[in-house]
C-alpha cells in the first residue's frame, strides 16, 4: 500500500468518536485531550503524522471473526465461509485525525492452536490490543484472559491500549445479548479494556469501533510524543490506566497558554 496516497474522505476524524458503554470505556471525555488538540493545531505532533505507524494486534479464539472484522472495515466485504488465518496477515489503514495523517497497521493473527506460536512472534511492539470473542460462545469470552496474558508478555502493559470486542452480534437475540454483555462488561473492567459489540455481517458498530481505536491510539501517541519532547520544559506527567478509568491523567505544573 502506498503510504503517500491521500487519506480517504471517510477516514477523516475531526472529533473524538465516543465509547460504546461508559462503564467499560478507556476514558469518558467527550473531546480529545486539550494538549492533543492544541499540539495538532500548532502542528507540534513530532513523529506522529510523519513516519509513525501504530501497530494494532487482533487476537482471540479460532473462528470468532477476527479476519471478518478487519475485512469489513478495511474492504467493506464479508465472507460467510470460514478460512482459517495461517500465522498472521496485516492491513494498513490511513486516517487523518485533527488534520494530522495517522496510520494503523492492523495485524490479524491466527486463533488456531497449531498456528499460535507463529502468530505470537508478531505480538511485540503493539500500541493497541484487540481481543475478540464470540458473543454467542461464553467459552470464547473466558479465553480472552489467556489471550491477553499472552499478548502482554510481549508488550508494555502500562502503555498498551486494550479493547475487548464481542463479535457476531447479529446472531444473538436481545435477551441473550443482555446476559452476555453483563459478563463481558465485567471482564472488560477487570482487564481495563474498552468494551465493544459488533457484527461484521451487518457492519453494526464496526466503523465506530475502528474509529475509536484510531482516535485513542493517536491521542496516546501524541501525548507520549509531547511527554518525550517537552517533559523537561513543561513538566507534565502522563499516566495511563488510572483507577478511575480515565486513561490519561496529566498533572500539569505549567502549560502553554493555548492549552489552559
Ligand atoms: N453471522 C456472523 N458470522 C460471522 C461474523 N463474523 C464472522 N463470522 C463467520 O465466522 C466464521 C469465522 O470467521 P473468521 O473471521 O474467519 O474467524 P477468525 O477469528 O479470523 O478465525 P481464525 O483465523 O481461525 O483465527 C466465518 O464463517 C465467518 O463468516 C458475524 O459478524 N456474523
Ligand atoms: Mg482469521
Amino acid at each position: 500500500m502506498n503510504l503517500l496516497a491521500p487519506v480517504r474522505r471517510d477516514r477523516v476524524l475531526a472529533e473524538l468518536p465516543q465509547y460504546l458503554r461508559k462503564e467499560a470505556a478507556l476514558h469518558a471525555r467527550r473531546d480529545f485531550h486539550p494538549r492533543v488538540t492544541c499540539a495538532c493545531q500548532e502542528h507540534r505532533t513530532g513523529t506522529v503524522g510523519r513516519f509513525k505507524i501504530s501497530k494494532v494486534i487482533v487476537v482471540g479464539d479460532l473462528s470468532v471473526g477476527k479476519t471478518c472484522l478487519i475485512n469489513r472495515f478495511c474492504k467493506d466485504t464479508f465472507d460467510k465461509n470460514y478460512k482459517a488465518t495461517i500465522g498472521v496477515d496485516f492491513e494498513m489503514e490511513r486516517f487523518e485525525v485533527l488534520g494530522i495523517p495517522f496510520s494503523l497497521q492492523l495485524w490479524d493473527t491466527a486463533g488456531q492452536e497449531r498456528f499460535k506460536c507463529i502468530a505470537s512472534t508478531y505480538y511485540r511492539g503493539a500500541q493497541a490490543i484487540i481481543i475478540v470473542f464470540n458473543l454467542n460462545d461464553v467459552a470464547s469470552l473466558e479465553h480472552t484472559k489467556q489471550w491477553l496474558a499472552d499478548a502482554l508478555k510481549e508488550n508494555d502493559p502500562s502503555s498498551v491500549l486494550l479493547f475487548l470486542v464481542g463479535s457476531k452480534k447479529d446472531l444473538s437475540t436481545p435477551a441473550q445479548y443482555v446476559l452476555m454483555e453483563r459478563d463481558a462488561l465485567k471482564m472488560a473492567q477487570e482487564m481495563k479494556a474498552e468494551y465493544w459489540a459488533v457484527s461484521s455481517l451487518t457492519g453494526e458498530n464496526v466503523r465506530e469501533f475502528f474509529f475509536r481505536v484510531a482516535a485513542l491510539t493517536f491521542e496516546a501517541n501524541v501525548l507520549a510524543e509531547l511527554e518525550r519532547s517537552g517533559a523537561r520544559r513543561i513538566g507534565d506527567v502522563v499516566r495511563i490506566n488510572s483507577d478511575d478509568n480515565n486513561l490519561y491523567l496529566t498533572a500539569s505544573r505549567k502549560k502553554p497558554p493555548c492549552c489552559l
